[in-house]
């Protein structure tokens, strides 16, 4: 490679954050605040992403220089497994209409949001980003893989047919403040945090894990998530989805015990065979973030301790998301 290394400039940058209110968005919106720009959001409320006029109308009136797309439809495994028309229909028409709107309405540069759930269900691990596309995916989420992987595709499409500067950020599962905790619809760190709390506090000994237990995940505090996204729009442009992780992973099973040593619950697992595993592991191949010189900081047991005080703290103002 030739040439000065790529830079684009936040400085005075008018910065779109759809999904401000979620859990990737806020930290997004916390993590700019500490730069030189101008934060543009819109609720649901305001704005439906889903209504392709008024993402255009949107867009068109407020003029951002770039966006950070973190809206979608998200959720945990039995939330994927039992909605696969919503998380296909509506994951692909916001993402459609944010980034056609972006294109045609000349903004600068977008980041779309992914997830790691596009490689094969029996990729290998690390899975790099090459291994996209190779092999089929996991049954419970493919739906929601499905949108995510047209997203990125309609990013280097634009890159690749009208030079857009629309970039790809593939993270793993996340965790942190803001985190959606509703029993059936959550992911497993906030479900874990949730149950052993509630065993804690009610003496309770067996708590219930669903699936074996055996099933291997890698996690990610969405502040190191942010900081990452923050780097990856000042220096990163590419047709490549890049894949955002911490490089080591753990099993479910010993996650729970984790989360039930933070949490202070002495406990006996069970498990809820009936309930799915998904894929067998997900441990994503940083070696390319790395390379242009990122590396996540919060080690998983810190970002335990930090989500839990979270999440007392919620419980305390009655703000616990999907309680
Ligand atoms: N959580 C995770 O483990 C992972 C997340 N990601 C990706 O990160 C991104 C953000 O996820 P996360 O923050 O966890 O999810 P959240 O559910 O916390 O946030 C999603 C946000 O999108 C908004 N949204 C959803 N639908 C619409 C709509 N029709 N119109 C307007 N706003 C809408 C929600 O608004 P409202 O508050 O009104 O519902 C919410 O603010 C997603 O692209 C996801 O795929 C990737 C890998 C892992
Ligand atoms: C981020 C990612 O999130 C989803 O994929 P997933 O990684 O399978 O997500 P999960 O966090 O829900 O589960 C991880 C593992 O944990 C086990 N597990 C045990 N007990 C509970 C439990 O109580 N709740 C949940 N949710 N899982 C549990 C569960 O059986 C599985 O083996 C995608 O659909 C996809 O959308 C996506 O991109």
């Amino acid at each position: 490679m030739t040439g000065d290394p790529y830079r684009y400039d936040l400085a005075g940058k008018r910065i779109w954050v759809a999904g401000h209110r979620g859990m990737v968005g806020s930290a997004i919106t916390r993590r700019l605040g500490s730069e030189d720009v101008e934060i543009l959001t819109a609720g649901r409320d305001v704005l439906d992403l889903r209504d392709q006029g008024a993402v255009r109308d949107w867009i068109g009136d407020m003029k951002p220089d770039a966006i950070c797309l973190a809206a979608a439809k998200v959720g945990g495994i039995l939330a994927n497994d039992r909605q696969p028309a919503e998380f296909l229909s509506e994951n692909l028409a916001i993402q459609s209409n944010v980034i056609d709107a972006a294109h045609s309405l000349d903004v600068q540069r977008l980041l779309f949001l992914g997830s790691t759930c596009i490689y094969p269900r029996l990729a290998p691990q690390p899975m790099p980003e090459d291994c996209l596309l190779t092999g089929p995916l996991e049954p419970t989420n493919e739906w929601y893989a499905i949108a995510k992987i047209a997203g990125l595709k309609l990013c280097q499409a634009y890159r690749r047919q009208y030079g857009r500067d629309y970039i790809s950020a593939m993270p793993t599962n996340l965790y942190g403040p803001g985190d959606n905790y509703s029993p059936n619809g959550s992911h497993v760190l906030p479900a874990f945090i949730a149950r052993m709390h509630a065993a804690r506090t009610s003496g309770t000994r067996e708590v219930e894990i669903w699936g074996s237990g055996t099933p291997r995940r890698e996690f990610l505090h969405v502040d190191d998530l942010a900081d990452a996204l923050v780097f990856l729009l000042r220096s990163y442009s590419g047709e490549v989805a890049l894949n955002v992780g911490v490089g080591d992973d753990i099993s479910i099973a010993d996650l729970a015990r984790l989360v039930a040593e933070v949490v202070g619950a002495e406990v006996e697992l069970t498990f809820d065979r009936s309930k799915p595993d998904g894929t067998p592991r997900k441990l994503v191949d940083v070696t390319r973030l790395t390379a242009l010189g990122w590396q996540a900081r919060i080690p998983l047991r810190e970002g335990l301790e930090r989500t839990y005080r979270d999440y007392l703290a919620a419980l305390d103002a009655g703000a616990v998301r999907g309680h």
